[in-house]
């Protein structure tokens, strides 16, 4: 689209007096809605410009644009609760944080970057409710974008978990590439990363964070998602899991590497152990399946990995929840398999990938590639908690608790 048919409007923020929205960005996925916007206190800065006037004077390149200081803010809901998020984007008004096309319909007018399958499935849904038409943005491309922002701009953003121990990861610019990317939503898709923009979906496994929430509800009667966690924090897999201890009589079977204690066969003791399901703690059950996935998904990972020769994979996606048991059998897999030589690092705003992708695809409507021009290092907020109906993951790592300042140009 020619730059000249569209502007990116500045709206009020209904909870920060004086603040303005200039852009909304949604990932709608299988299992939730995420959205990423952005929302100042101030008008335009004039403490960046150079040219010392109080707009329009920030020069970046070619670019003169303004530059307006301020919050992105990230807010999840459940995609089978759609209407809880619409009614939210209503009432903060958030929707008119698009960029609009001039000489469109009415209905057209007002357009949203969206990305994920539900950009698809509820355009209509958006359009009847709100009056706004979704720009569809690529969801593999959108996951890519997100992801070398985040390690490219803001500070502490990638860290390994091993043994109970979260290490930052200091993340040379000039060294990032290549790199494996594993984002487990509901699904998990696994993309060689080589470059900006440059990445190849190298495999994927249907065997993601949805089928762990899906199984889970069944086999546990558990609410919801985090409830699900918790319980799977408390819970023994050996209960169930079939070890190869129990198999070859309490021994390793150090032949092939195999200590007694490694899982053989996840639920195995079932076959043999005459319970029925309710015979089972749900907590036992919901350990066991969280390790068997995680377990699946770091092996898959790290033979995809080994594949393309690449030693640093970066997980993503919201079945991670910032969650420690689930980030350590993550880890252990890659560790085990590779021998050491690969290693899993996961990201603080890990369910936002896409979300954040399709935020910086506004900048397709600027002048250069950059919309979002310098970051600071993320501020615990609270004010994006309120049209949030999802509970806080069991750790305390709020990742949609954050919000993150910085400065947007707006055209
Ligand atoms: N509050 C929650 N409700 C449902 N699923 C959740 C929640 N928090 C984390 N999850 C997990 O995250 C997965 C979705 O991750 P996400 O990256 O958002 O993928 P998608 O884009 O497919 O929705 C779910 O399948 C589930 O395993
Ligand atoms: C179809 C999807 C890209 C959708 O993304 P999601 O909503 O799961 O984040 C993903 O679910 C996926 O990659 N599934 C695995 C399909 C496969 O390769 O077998």
């Amino acid at each position: 689209m020619d730059p000249k048919e569209v502007e990116i409007p500045g709206n009020s923020d209904p909870n920060q007096p004086g603040g303005r929205i200039s852009h909304l960005a949604l990932d709608i996925g299988g299992s939730l809605i995420k959205l990423v916007y952005f929302s100042t206190n101030y008008d335009v800065d004039d403490e960046v410009g150079r040219s010392g006037k109080k707009s329009f004077g920030v020069s970046n390149g070619n670019r003169d644009h303004p530059v307006l200081k301020g919050r992105l803010y990230f807010v999840k809901f459940e995609t089978s609760k759609i209407n809880d998020c619409l009614e939210f984007i209503q009432n903060k008004q958030l929707h008119l944080g698009g960029y609009r096309h001039l000489e469109a319909p009415p209905i057209d007018k007002t357009i949203i970057k969206a990305t994920g399958g539900g950009a698809y499935k509820y355009a209509d849904l958006f359009k009847e409710k709100l009056g706004i038409s979704l720009d569809k943005e690529d969801e593999m491309d959108c996951l890519v974008g997100g992801v070398n922002f985040l390690l490219k701009a803001v500070h502490q953003e990638a860290f390994t978990y091993m043994d109970g121990q979260k290490e930052f990861v200091q993340i040379d610019h000039n060294d990032l590439y290549p790199y494996l990317l594993v984002n487990i939503g509901s699904g998990v898709s696994m993309l060689k990363v080589d470059g900006d923009g440059k990445f190849e979906r190298v495999s994927g496994t249907n065997v993601g964070g949805g089928t762990f929430w899906g199984l889970g509800r069944l086999l546990t009667n558990c609410k919801n998602f985090d409830e699900l966690l918790e319980l799977s924090h408390r819970g023994n897999n050996r209960v169930i899991d079939m070890l190869v201890g129990d198999i070859y009589g309490g021994t390793d079977y150090s032949k092939i590497g195999l200590s007694s204690t490694t899982i053989a066969s996840s639920f195995g003791k079932a076959i043999s152990d005459n319970k029925e399901l309710q015979d089972y703690r749900p907590e036992d059950l919901a350990r066991s399946l969280l390790r068997m996935i995680s377990n699946n998904i770091g092996q898959i990972s790290y033979l995809n990995a080994l594949q393309f020769g690449l030693k640093r994979i970066f997980f993503g996606g919201f079945f991670i929840r910032g969650h420690t048991y689930t980030m350590d059998t993550i880890s252990v897999a890659v560790h085990f398999w590779s021998k050491g030589e690969a290693k899993a690092m996961f990201l603080r705003h890990e369910g936002f990938l896409g979300a954040l992708g399709a935020f910086r695809s506004y900048d397709k409507h600027g002048a250069d590639d950059s919309l979002v021009h310098q970051l600071m290092q993320p501020f615990p907020t609270t004010s994006c908690l309120a049209g949030d109906k999802i509970c806080s993951p069991p750790n305390g790592e709020l990742n949609e608790n954050e919000s993150i300042e910085c400065s947007v140009y707006a055209s």
